[in-house]
């Protein structure tokens, strides 16, 4: 088929449609986690370099194009668990237990209730779309489905793993004991402890959906987009991991859709997070 660009067949058009794909699928690998801001750090060197290209500008060019070379490098070596991260998730088939999402609902919100009534303190980073798995090597790898006596025996006092986070992949237990990221320290949640700033801390880099329970005040709360959301009792909590979670729609890709709830929503004056999406 002649073009402006010249002749173009079907195998051009496919070659575009796959890079195009490829573009895309590399955008959902890196949205939400902090090598968006590098991602556009990188197109802005590139757009200067291309420009002292086209303005015939030798010293800009060659300077900038062995700074590139060397940064390729650099990346690889500093994005290395986000890479981990990327290639575990293009391995990982998509929604594959949906099906139990259910019961995990029902058990979670179950065992987090159970250990509020008791004062036991629990940290939980439920994954949706980006990968834990740099956050999950931190602790111990398990492979267990999500019951509440299992939680339950987690947490408890004195238990191996009931020190930092546990984290889930749709209906199953895949690491506990886990180091999140503490929220940086920008004063906002300053008064909170570390448990409550590391669930901050993590759903700021990542867009998971982080639990916490307070040892000291026997509190259900959420940790979204970097901010706590307020005490939940447990229907609300319930219809929160609903919404956020165990949605068939939460499984998909990041189209915004009525069943991503939108994390700006519903805030109060003392926590951020939407205190009941109820559908
Ligand atoms: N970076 C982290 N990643 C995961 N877990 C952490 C992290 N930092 C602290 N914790 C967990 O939090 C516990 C300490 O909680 P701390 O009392 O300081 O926090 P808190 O927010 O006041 O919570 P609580 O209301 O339950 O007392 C640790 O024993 C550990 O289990």
């Amino acid at each position: 088929m002649p073009t402006p660009f010249g002749q173009v067949n079907v195998r051009d058009v496919l070659d575009i449609l796959l890079v195009t794909f490829l573009v895309y699928q590399g955008y959902l690998l890196v949205a939400g986690t902090r090598a968006v801001n590098v991602v556009r750090g990188i197109l802005v060197f590139a757009g200067v370099w291309v420009a002292a290209q086209v303005l015939n500008l030798p010293t800009l060019s060659y300077l900038l194009g062995r700074a590139g070379t060397v940064g390729i490098f650099a990346l690889v070596v500093l994005f290395q668990p986000e890479l981990r991260a990327a290639l575990e998730r293009v391995g990982r088939p998509r929604a594959r237990d949906v099906g139990a999402s259910g019961a995990a609902l029902q058990d979670l919100a179950r065992a987090m209730e159970r250990l509020a009534e008791r004062k036991t303190g629990a940290l939980i980073a439920i994954e949706r779309r980006t990968p834990l798995g740099e956050y999950a090597g931190t602790g111990v790898s398990l492979d267990a489905l999500v019951s509440v006596p299992f939680l339950e025996a987690l947490f408890a006092r004195n238990a191996p793993l009931h020190d930092g986070g546990v984290i889930i992949q749709g209906s199953r237990v895949i690491a506990a004991g886990c180091l999140f990221p503490l929220q940086s320290s920008d004063g906002t949640y300053r008064r909170y402890g570390t448990r409550h700033r590391a669930a901050i801390g993590l759903s700021e880099l990542t867009d998971a959906v982080v639990l916490v329970v307070s040892e000291e005040r026997g509190s259900m709360r959420i940790a979204l987009g970097g901010r706590l959301g307020p005490d939940l009792n447990g229907t609300e909590l319930r219809e929160q991991l609903r919404a956020l979670v165990y949605d068939r729609a939460a499984f998909l890709p990041p189209e915004p859709g009525p069943s991503e709830p939108d994390p700006e929503a519903g805030r109060d004056a003392e926590a951020d997070v939407p205190a009941g999406r109820v559908r």
